[in-house]
């Protein structure tokens, strides 16, 4: 008889495809050392009682269930600081007056590890057990962030971001030069990789071009040649706004994603946040090459000038997951974002003027729902960084977060019978906040426990 780490008992939600989220009540999930999922076994199974008798079982409370971690496929780090400001201005605007400021005050190494050693708790707290990071230009910095994600026990991908045209970017924050650029992030793949390997859940270090308009093309060749030889993830923006669409289209005469794909940009480790702007060629591109969308709907509400037609192109077969885009999106939370998406979508689908007729007003077949937003957050962002996480199932990672509908004083508004189970999910969906978190589990470590 096999012997596990850890066995839970309880119910559990985990995507089946896309559109399905299935409901596993009363399983048993056994966790190995390495804190990955090696069986997950029905009630009915003669191996339930086996295992129940033979392993001290931790069986979940009335009102706790079990959901995979999320996974936020973009997050700009430093940008914690300024969450929930500077709201009301366009993209170009927000970038040069509000963001490249905050950004350049990481050069002072206790001042990020302040702002990174609260957002990675905050962002663990909220159910997030896997973050794809945009630092800054610091190497030393964002060395600190991927040390912090590694000791708080979350799986970080980080990237030292790289902004070396001295055309489009401030003096006082950017590059020092093309060649500054490239060494710099060489080393720092090198010295994540080296953290890598005493880090159980996993760092992973990330070339990170901010997006086409702050790069030289030199740039932009070396990191694509990098990404090729130390076979890292990659992350950029792309065709976000109609500037920054525009931009490229004028400097490129192509769309982003083709541009990015002549620089070696995208492939099957590659996720590019937004989007917004894609043509069906650059999603055929995408789909093709295996390059995911991070997709960040609070943001794109205020950045973004459009909504992201986010059911064509998952019916198309793109990756695709979420990102919470801190601090263009306010919140940490992925639960939020989950909600917004197909609140956009929604949006999208029924149009917003309404000045015009309602066959006119909108793009009919956009919405999507509540189970599938769920998808994206969790198995669709694993599919995404090509990585074993984000569902209850064998051969996935034990990133879990126990949702625990009776805790902080904020019972759900279930009377009369009671709710099924599939009601349930969707109350835990869109009502439920970080006080009912109760624990989050990453690589069978827990790593977030709140008291009542
Ligand atoms: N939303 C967003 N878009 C960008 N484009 C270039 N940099 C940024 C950034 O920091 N946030």
């Amino acid at each position: 008889m096999k012997t596990y780490a850890l066995v839970f008992q309880g119910t559990a939600y985990t995507s089946k495809s896309p559109k399905e989220v299935e409901v596993l009540e009363n399983y048993l999930f056994c966790v190995n050392d390495d804190g990955m999922i090696e069986m997950v076994i029905a009630p009915g199974d003669p191996a339930y009682r086996a295992t129940q008798n033979t392993h001290e079982v931790r069986r979940l409370a009335e009102g706790q269930y079990l959901l995979p971690g999320f996974i936020d496929l973009h997050v700009h780090a430093p940008q914690w600081a300024q969450a929930g400001l500077a709201l009301d201005v366009p993209l170009y605007e927000w970038l040069h007056t509000h963001t490249f400021p905050l950004e350049s005050k990481f050069s002072d190494l206790e001042f990020a590890a302040d702002v990174y050693d609260d957002l990675v708790g905050t962002l663990l707290a909220n159910g997030t057990t896997t973050a794809l990071y945009f630092a800054t230009v610091h190497k030393e910095a964002s060395l600190l962030l991927a040390e912090i994600c590694a000791n708080k026990g979350q799986r970080g991908l980080v990237g030292k971001v790289v902004m070396d045209d001295p055309e489009q970017n401030p003096e006082y924050y950017r590059d020092a030069d093309t060649k500054t650029a490239l060494a710099e992030t060489e080393q720092f793949i090198r010295e994540v990789k080296q953290l890598a390997e005493s880090v159980k859940q996993g760092v992973y270090p990330v070339v990170t071009p901010r997006f086409i308009p702050s790069c030289t093309d030199e740039a932009l060749q070396g990191l694509g040649e990098l990404a090729a030889r130390y076979d890292v993830h990659i992350q950029s923006h792309c065709s976000e706004s109609d500037w920054a669409h525009e931009y490229v289209q004028k400097r490129f005469g192509k769309h982003d994603a083709a541009a990015l794909h002549d620089f070696g940009l995208l492939g099957q480790k590659s996720v590019m946040a937004h989007c917004n702007f894609l043509d069906d060629e650059d999603a055929d591109l995408f789909a093709r090459t295996g390059t995911a969308i991070g997709h960040c709907p609070l943001s794109n509400a205020y950045f973004a000038n459009g909504v992201l037609p986010l059911a064509r192109w998952m019916d198309k077969g793109v990756e695709i997951g979420l990102g919470t885009d801190i601090s263009a999106g306010y919140t940490p939370s992925l639960f939020d974002n989950a909600r917004q998406a197909v609140i956009s979508s929604r949006m999208l689908e029924d149009g917003v003027d309404t000045a015009l007729p309602a066959d006119r007003r909108g793009v009919p077949e956009s919405r999507i729902t509540i189970d599938e937003a769920f998808y994206l957050a969790t198995a669709g962002g694993g599919e995404s960084l090509s990585l074993p996480i984000g569902r209850l199932a064998e051969g996935y990672a034990w990133d879990v977060q126990i949702i625990d509908l009776t805790a902080g004083g904020m019972k759900l508004p279930v009377f009369g019978g009671g709710d099924s189970k599939r009601e349930l999910f969707q109350r835990i969906m869109y009502l439920c906040r970080p006080e009912h978190i109760r624990e989050v589990w990453v690589q069978g470590e827990m790593v977030h426990s709140r008291s009542r």
